[in-house]
C-alpha cells in the first residue's frame, strides 16, 4: 500500500484535540488502527444496508471483469470510511493509494498522482471537500474520462496537454456531502451515507477488537464501553485500550462491567459519553443561565473556552444527543439534559431549591 498522507482532521480543527471521545484519529490511534481494521466486507460491522450495496458493486464489477465505479462515502469521523475504502481494493484485488483533499492544493498535485496510478488502482481521497478549486476540475474530466489536461507553460503560451489515464475507482470521504458541488457528486457512481452505530453494534466492535488485542472482557463490560462511545468505532476502540490499561493495573486484566466504569469514570467519559467539556457547557447552560436561551459566546466565555471549540467540537454531540438545541435566541438545555446532571428546572423545582443539584460546575 501506497500512503501519500494521512490526515487526523481538518488542520487547526478543534475538533482534533485529542480528547478520548474526539472522532478524529489522534497518533496511537493510526498506530493501532491498521490491526484493528475489518479486512473483508463480512469481518466490517452494522451499516447493513451500504455493505449489502456495495457487494453488489464490487461483485458485478469484478463478474465484468471491471474497474469498480467510483464510490463517495459521506459520514462523521472515524465510522469507517478508510477502512471500507480498504476493503474496496482489497475485494478487488487492486492496489490503494491514500491521500487527502488538503494535501492537493494544486493540480499538478492530482496530475502527479492520477498519472502514476496503476490499472484498477484505488484512489482513496480523503476530506474531499477540501481540495482546491483547479484540482477539483481536473478530477471532472478524471473520473469521467480517465484523462487529465496538464497544463505547461503560463498565461497566453500555456498550452494543455492531454493525458490518459489507467481505469481507476476513486473512493472519496467526506464528512459534509453538502459542500460537494453537484457536478463532482454526480460523477459518483456509488454514493454511501454512514450513519452513526448503534449501541449493540459498537458491542460487536469491541468485542472483536478485544480478541484482536488479546484482553478479555465479558458482555456488559463491553455493553459499557460500546454505550460511551457515542455512535462511533474509533472511539469504542479508543475507550478500550484506555480500559485495558486500567484493568490490567487496578483488576486482574479482564474487562467486566465494574472494571470499565470504574476506569471511564477516571477518564471522565460518563454513562452517556459526554466528557468534561461537555458537561461543563451543559452545566454553564443550565446553572448560570437556567436552561438559556443564552448566546454561544457568553457560554463561551462561561466554560472558559474558545466559541469554535463550544460549537464546534461539544456541541454537535449534545445536540445529537437531545440535550442542547441551537435556536435563533441562543443555546437551550433540553429536559433530558436537566435529567442527564441530575439537576430541577426552575419552574419544577419547590420554592427555596434554586433549581440547581449540590454539584460543582465540572462535577459527574
Ligand atoms: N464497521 C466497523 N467494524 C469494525 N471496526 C470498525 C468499523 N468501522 C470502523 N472501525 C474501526 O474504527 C477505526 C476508525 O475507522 P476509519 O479510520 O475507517 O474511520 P474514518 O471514517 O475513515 O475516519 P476519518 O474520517 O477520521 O478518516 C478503525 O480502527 C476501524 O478498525
Amino acid at each position: 500500500m501506497n500512503r501519500d498522507d494521512i490526515t487526523t482532521g481538518p488542520a487547526g480543527d478543534p475538533a482534533a484535540d485529542g480528547r478520548l471521545v474526539g472522532s478524529f484519529a489522534d497518533g496511537e490511534d493510526q498506530a493501532v488502527e491498521a490491526a484493528l481494521r475489518p479486512k473483508s466486507l463480512d469481518e466490517f460491522v452494522g451499516q447493513e444496508r451500504v455493505r449489502e450495496q456495495l457487494d453488489l458493486v464490487l461483485t458485478a464489477a469484478r463478474a465484468r471483469g471491471a474497474t469498480a465505479d467510483h464510490v463517495l462515502l459521506s459520514g462523521a469521523p472515524g465510522l469507517g470510511k478508510t477502512t471500507l475504502s480498504m476493503i474496496i481494493a482489497t475485494e478487488m484485488q487492486a492496489p490503494i493509494r491514500i491521500t487527502s483533499g488538503p494535501a492537493i492544493q494544486h493540480a499538478g498535485d492530482l496530475a502527479a498522482i492520477l498519472s502514476s496510478l496503476q490499472e484498477g488502482e484505488v484512489l482513496f481521497l480523503d476530506e474531499i471537500h477540501r481540495m482546491s478549486r483547479p484540482a477539483e476540475e481536473m478530477l471532472y474530466m478524471a473520473m469521467e474520462d480517465f484523462r487529465v489536461d496538464v497544463i505547461v507553460g503560463k498565461g497566453p503560451g500555456a498550452t494543455a496537454i492531454p493525458l490518459d489515464l489507467p481505469p481507476f475507482t476513486l473512493v472519496g470521504a467526506t464528512t459534509r456531502a453538502g459542500l460537494l458541488p453537484p457536478p463532482l457528486r454526480d460523477r459518483f457512481g456509488f454514493t454511501a451515507h454512514m450513519e452513526f452505530y448503534a449501541p449493540a453494534e459498537l458491542e460487536r466492535v469491541v468485542h472483536r477488537s478485544a480478541q484482536l488485542l488479546d484482553v478479555e472482557i465479558d458482555t456488559e463490560g463491553a455493553a459499557e464501553i460500546a454505550g460511551r462511545s457515542r455512535g462511533t468505532p474509533r472511539i469504542a476502540n479508543r475507550l478500550l485500550r484506555r480500559v485495558r490499561d486500567y484493568a490490567q493495573v487496578k483488576a486482574d486484566g479482564r474487562i467486566t462491567r465494574a472494571v470499565a466504569s470504574a476506569a471511564l469514570r477516571v477518564y471522565e467519559v460518563d454513562t452517556r459519553g459526554l466528557d468534561r467539556l461537555d458537561r461543563a457547557v451543559l452545566h454553564a447552560l443550565l446553572k448560570l443561565f437556567g436552561g438559556g436561551p443564552v448566546g454561544l459566546s457568553t457560554l463561551a466565555v462561561a466554560v472558559g473556552e474558545e466559541r469554535e471549540t463550544v460549537e464546534e467540537v461539544a456541541e454537535p454531540f449534545l445536540v445529537r444527543e437531545g440535550l442542547l438545541a441551537r435556536t435563533p435566541r441562543g443555546r437551550i438545555a433540553t429536559p433530558a439534559a436537566w435529567a442527564h446532571l441530575g439537576l430541577v428546572p426552575p419552574q419544577q423545582a419547590p420554592p427555596g431549591a434554586g433549581g440547581g443539584g449540590q454539584r460543582g460546575l465540572f462535577g459527574p
